[in-house]
């Protein structure tokens, strides 16, 4: 049963306004991990480091200072903020997710709470500017990812223990209270904060902090989206509170990872934000292990929104502010067939079908219109559907030839072989049900 919380979740169920209709809608989005730790590229005098690119400052290889000097070499001399943009809209993304300030404390806007920015590296210029206005330009929505931890920040703990802790701590939070304003200030058509860096104990800790916080922000900016990372309730719960109801305004959990059934998402948004290699955000030089095709991707992207979310793929820009060639393809080449098949993804839903081996099932939102994306086309070339019993199929069509009819045949009540003309795909592709009422069979046997 229910237990009382003052610092829980504060809403149960989806959030219905138009703001959070949109973000639902996304399909696809990028995700930009960029700074200092850009420079090095996961390799330090020659070595390479194993962990995560943009975690290379916690290597022992590398002194704590020897790292946090490297903002006087930051000058990304080929960052183009109008490239990056342009890159995004020929992917088909439609919001985007930028490291304001990674774990390092690094901050890409000449914030005015601490000499550790961008106004005191060679480049000089606010960085986050730039990138705003050309991702507006393009229409693409921007959200601001925030780390809580803050390596740099002197007041930074990983938990508090000593009083001398405590008083440490609470100058670290207003630090953070005030950068977190200043980027709603400085950025007002950032439509959502994602928040990372916020598992230690020292934050954890700080659940009525940080529920007056997220109720400031949301005040400050009515409509602000706000993920189930940030906080944790007065027993330390995070993402979901001690109620198990999802904190925040969706589920951020799905960070390298996809839900398989539509139980796991409990009814909830959700985003997953996911790597083209194993596990490197930040740029590395090593472009090594599995390095994600633009078919996988496809499908990941499919099989989000199929179960109701959005599918966020990211991007390391080199330290030069060169967006690298790879993912450059991978950007043209997912474009590509977003060009054609993007009806199956914006603003398009979990179906309520069973899911099927050809693929994965989308229905529009606010329509009864079904897609199905297909990626394994049976021998058969016969894509198996189950409908519910009172709906049967209107019509069927390729998205890419509408003209085509296809052949829908009824197995039984519920069930129908859609036969394919042409198997041979080297593609993805979509096929589209039409459903209609079914009509009464008028033999009752009762
Ligand atoms: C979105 C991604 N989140 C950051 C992260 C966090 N972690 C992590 C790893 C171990 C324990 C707790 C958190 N690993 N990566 C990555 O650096 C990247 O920013």
């Amino acid at each position: 049963q229910q237990i009382e919380l003052k610092h829980g979740s504060h809403r149960i169920g989806k959030r219905t306004d138009a703001v959070m209709q949109k973000w639902r809608g996304y399909g696809l989005g990028q995700f930009i991990h960029w700074g200092l730790y850009a420079i090095p590229g996961g390799e330090w005098n020659g070595k390479q480091y194993n962990g995560a690119a943009e975690w290379i400052r916690s290597w022992n290889g590398i002194p704590k200072s020897t790292y946090d000097s490297l903002i006087y070499k930051f000058n990304p001399v080929n960052f183009n903020a109008e490239e990056w943009a342009v890159t995004a809209k020929q992917m088909g993304a439609r919001y985007v997710t930028i490291t304001t300030k990674h774990h390092d404390g690094f901050c890409l806007w000449p914030s005015k709470y601490t000499r550790y920015t961008i106004a005191n590296s060679p480049w000089k210029k606010d960085i986050m500017k730039p990138l705003v206005d050309a991702y507006d330009k393009q229409g693409i929505d921007v959200i601001l990812y925030f780390s809580v931890m803050d390596w740099n920040h002197p007041g930074w703990r990983y938990d508090i223990k000593t009083k001398e802790d405590s008083i440490a701590f609470e100058g670290f939070k207003q630090f953070t209270r005030n950068q977190l304003l200043e980027l709603l200030t400085l950025y007002p058509t950032a439509k959502g904060l994602w928040f990372d860096g916020t598992w230690d104990k020292s934050w954890i800790k700080q659940a009525a902090f940080a529920d007056e916080l997220e109720t400031e922000m949301r005040k400050f900016r009515p409509g602000l989206i706000i993920g189930s990372r940030f906080r944790a309730d007065e027993n330390g719960k995070r993402h979901f509170d001690s109620n198990g109801v999802l904190m925040g305004d969706y589920e951020q959990g799905w960070e390298r990872k996809i839900p398989n059934k539509i139980e796991d998402v409990h009814g909830n948004d959700w985003d997953c934000v996911m790597t083209v290699p194993e596990n490197q955000w930040g740029y590395n030089k090593a472009w090594k292990g599995h390095i994600k095709t633009r078919n996988e991707l496809l499908e990941m992207t499919a099989k989000c929104v199929s179960l109701g979310g959005n599918f966020v793929l990211n991007f390391g820009p080199q330290g030069d502010g060169a967006i690298r060639k790879e993912e450059k393809q991978l950007a043209a080449q997912i474009g590509d067939w977003m060009k054609t098949n993007s009806e199956a993804i914006y603003n398009c839903e979990y179906a309520g079908l069973e899911k099927q081996d050809w693929g994965y099932f989308t229905k529009k939102t606010g329509s009864d219109k079904l897609y199905m994306i297909v990626f394994n086309v049976p021998v058969s070339g016969a894509l198996k559907v189950k409908l519910p019993a009172n709906t049967s199929i209107g019509k069927s069509y390729l998205l890419a030839q509408p003209a085509q009819l296809l052949n829908a045949e009824e197995i039984s009540g519920t069930e129908y072989f859609i036969h394919l003309k042409n198997t041979a795909a080297g593609n993805p592709f979509v096929v589209v049900l039409e459903p209609t009422a079914k009509k009464a069979s008028g033999n009752t046997y009762d």
